[in-house]
């Protein structure tokens, strides 16, 4: 299976934010990360549609759009026309998560969902058929630089069992480093997000390849 990574622009150097998104692209990247907070749903405040039209002329590269904001459905739209090609939105944030996921559809983009650390997969039995990824938060949402969350491991692998054949990226997100990249692979994930993996030195492609070749340690 071929693991995609997609690194989070929350650990880039806001003040460059179009040279670092064009620098991932070049360091070989997958899919571009892009995390929306609202100060409500998560103690803390990033992007809107705005930022995120600005730095799309800079790679042709997927925008993975996660949105912690609540309510998300009034703002779809605004990120589908600000050019994210993936839209994902919490399960906890969204009184009607099947609804959002016919809007996302219904605008030509990828719908997902989230499912914080606590949250059940049980959350995503009736809308499989409305999914294109699922996101399991290997942290609190909110911040980068957090441990990764060992218990989530096992909820990866029921999701994966969930998915079975469908056409579905398990997609994990927090925490995630060259050193335990390997055992999310193996619980099944197959879209790993980065942010301090990934930025944390100048040198973002041989960041990149330590997670894609993350092993365990002899
Ligand atoms: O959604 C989030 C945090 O809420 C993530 O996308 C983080 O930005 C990942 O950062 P690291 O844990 O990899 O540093
Ligand atoms: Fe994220």
């Amino acid at each position: 299976m071929t693991v995609k990574i997609a690194p989070s622009i929350l650990s880039a150097d806001f003040a460059r934010l179009g040279e670092e998104v064009k620098a991932i692209d070049d360091a070989g990247c997958d899919w571009v990360h892009i995390d929306v907070m609202d100060g409500h749903f998560v103690p803390n405040l990033t992007f809107g549609p705005a930022i995120i039209k600005a730095v799309r002329p800079y790679t042709t590269k997927v925008f993975d759009v996660h949105l912690m904001i609540d309510p998300a459905q009034p703002y779809i739209e605004d990120y589908a026309k600000a050019g994210a090609d993936i839209i994902v939105v919490h399960a906890e944030a969204d009184k009607h998560l099947d609804r959002s996921l016919q809007l996302i559809r219904s605008l030509g983009k990828k719908a997902g969902v989230s499912l914080n650390p606590a949250t059940p997969e049980s959350v995503i039995e009736y809308v499989m058929d409305k999914l294109d990824l699922v996101l399991v938060m290997s942290v609190n949402p909110g911040f980068g630089g957090q441990s990764f969350i060992e218990a989530q491991l096992d909820k990866i692998a029921r999701i994966k069992t969930m998915i079975g054949r469908r056409p579905i990226d398990l997609e994990v997100d927090g925490g995630v480093t060259a050193d335990n990249a390997h055992k999310v692979i193996a619980a099944g994930a197959n879209v790993l997000v980065a942010g301090s993996a990934v930025f944390k030195t100048n040198d973002y492609a041989a960041n990149i390849a330590a997670i894609r070749g993350s092993k365990a340690a002899a």
